[in-house]
């Protein structure tokens, strides 16, 4: 029992993804390891659960750009994820850097907080957009969305150079390890995650 999710090549075109690439490796030195959100509102680094390193700059003008390219196809992620489609939505950008050795295991990404007092807003639909140097300098890296009853094998999925793909937040999924056997950072997964928030209030 699988939700809907759909995935789109090319989904912005070929000069966005490159863009962006060129954005992360200029960039390397602001990225810091990333960390795991808990229940009870604490973080912290847990390499069991996932390795990969977080841009903690701004992303600034690319950042605008991508989201106002992203609003322009948001109707048809809606549809694709199986989610009707929320009023006002609000975009939370992350963008992420895997290397060597790294991978994320199974999660769902809806806020699971224990005290929701001060919680606005949820995230609805989680999307992560893909780029890499081409040829591909790394193996493995496979998003796999697995199914909600935990009844049948995940479905893997490419993170291909300028593909989307889109899920419904609460749909569990992991990532796969991966493979950079040069181990430099601008041969690595390149990820820039876009969660679709509905308001809370
Ligand atoms: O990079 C991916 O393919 C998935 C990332 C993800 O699930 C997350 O950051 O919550
Ligand atoms: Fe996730």
């Amino acid at each position: 029992m699988f939700t809907k999710f759909g995935v789109f090549d090319d989904a912005f075109g070929s000069e966005l993804p490159a863009r962006l690439l060129d954005f992360a490796i200029a960039n390397e030195d602001g990225f810091e390891t990333t960390m795991t959100s808990y229940s009870d509102g604490s973080e912290a680094v847990d390499t069991n659960f996932r390795t990969s390193k977080r841009f903690v700059g701004k992303l600034g003008d690319i950042g605008r750009e991508y989201r106002a390219a992203f609003v322009e196809i948001m109707p048809k992620l809606f549809e694709a994820a199986g989610v009707p489609m929320v009023e006002n939505p609000l975009l939370e950008n992350e963008l992420i850097a895997t290397g060597d050795g790294g991978s994320l295991a199974k999660h769902i990404d809806t806020l699971t907080l224990d005290n929701r007092d001060d919680v606005e807003s949820e995230r609805i639909l989680s999307t992560v957009y893909y780029f890499h140097r081409q040829p591909r300098k790394f193996s493995g890296g496979e998003i796999e969305i697995h199914p909600l009853d935990g009844r049948a094998d995940p479905k893997p999925v490419e993170p291909r150079h300028g593909r989307l793909i889109v899920f419904p937040a609460f749909a569990p999924h992991s990532v796969r390890g991966l493979t950079v056997p040069s181990r430099r950072f601008e041969d690595g997964r390149f990820s820039l995650n876009c969660w679709v928030r509905y308001r809370t209030r």
